[in-house]
């Protein structure tokens, strides 16, 4: 995986702008992600997010489950057990291929929405059981929509479309956010590709920013080569990890691809060895275009040679036409 590229060169001369822009479109559609120092999220704050993490997923299971996800799709908020959500049923979606096999994820999450959301209400555990916690989170949340802002219009400046009109499609903050935890288990588990820790898929919205812990096993397909899965190691857990999602996907005309991804094996763990893979935290920020938003694609990039190849559907339409495929 390449260098982390330094964000706050956005903050710098017009041209270091430009060519630091341009350097984020080009990793993201040849690697189909890019790592990403000096965001603007403060280190401090992204270890506490790791703490918060921990400290939520440390709580018995019927404390947690206080906080329960619907067994349907929507909402989607609140905490989902171990087994509860299947990524496999998504596997090859955008890519047109017919559902695979089903393949059991063996994580647990808790999904988060705006404090703002006039829509859907959070599921929070009581107070007294982690104190601060939802606090944190609801800040948290809009610590990461100042940074998304950010990168959005860097993409917008690299690929030649209005800032403006990018940010007024995601200006609500209809995004999700979503704590993970991979427990602890033996390789044998993974062995027989029956199970994994997530499956391969794509995410629905706009960009995705991640957050990763120093275990590993993050795996992105390469763009330029299809089928091929590169690792994704973070040295420095305060680093964001960007990928493109499906609504980007749309906006473009598919002139930029949702990268796949899945977590399996750390590399430092043989694969159906009789080693355990240490558990694993990850925080993934799922900023989406506003739920009213058209996903149809931007003018620019309709044209004879790429003629429009999706339907318009808005942002919220799209969404749930997703989701309500990964509970079943
Ligand atoms: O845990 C990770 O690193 C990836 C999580 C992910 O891809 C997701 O929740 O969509
Ligand atoms: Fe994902």
């Amino acid at each position: 995986m390449s260098e982390s590229l330094d964000l706050s060169l956005l903050k710098g001369t017009p041209q270091q702008r430009k060519d630091i822009s341009a350097a984020l479109l080009h990793t993201l559609k040849t690697k189909g992600c890019a790592k990403l120092k000096n965001h603007g999220l403060p280190d401090d704050l992204i270890n506490e997010m790791f703490n918060y993490t921990r400290q939520f997923f440390a709580l018995p299971l019927e404390e947690k489950m206080l906080a329960k996800h619907p067994p349907e799709s929507t909402p989607n908020r609140g905490y989902s057990f171990v087994g509860q959500e299947s990524v496999s049923s998504i596997s090859g979606f955008e890519k047109g291929l017919p559902q695979g096999k089903f393949v059991r994820d063996i994580k647990e999450t808790i999904d988060i929405g705006s404090a703002n959301d006039d829509l859907i209400d959070n599921i929070w555990v009581p107070e007294e059981k982690l104190p601060g916690f939802r606090r944190f989170m609801e800040n948290f949340y809009d610590s990461c929509f100042k940074v998304e802002l950010e990168i959005l219009s860097a993409l917008a400046t690299a690929l030649g479309i209005s800032e403006s009109e990018m940010t007024l499609l995601h200006n609500k903050a209809e995004n999700e956010f979503r704590l993970l935890h991979y427990p602890a288990i033996p390789a044998s588990e993974l062995a027989d590709g029956t199970a994994t820790r997530i499956a391969e898929h794509t995410d629905f919205g706009s960009i995705t920013m991640l957050f990763q812990d120093s275990v590993g096993g993050l795996q992105v397909e390469n763009q330029q080569n299809p089928g091929v899965f590169e690792g994704v190691e973070s040295l420095d857990k305060t680093e964001i990890i960007l990928n493109i999602g499906d609504s980007f996907q749309r906006l473009t005309n598919d002139t930029f691809r949702a990268a796949c991804h899945r977590v399996t094996y750390p590399p430092t763990v043989k694969v159906g060895s009789d080693e355990m893979i240490p558990e694993r935290y990850s925080i993934a920020y799922f900023a989406k275009p506003n739920r009213a938003a058209s996903l149809f694609p931007f003018k620019k990039f309709i044209t004879p040679a790429t003629p429009c190849r999706y339907d318009d559907i808005t942002a919220w339409d799209y969404n749930n036409l997703r989701i309500a495929k990964l509970f079943g």
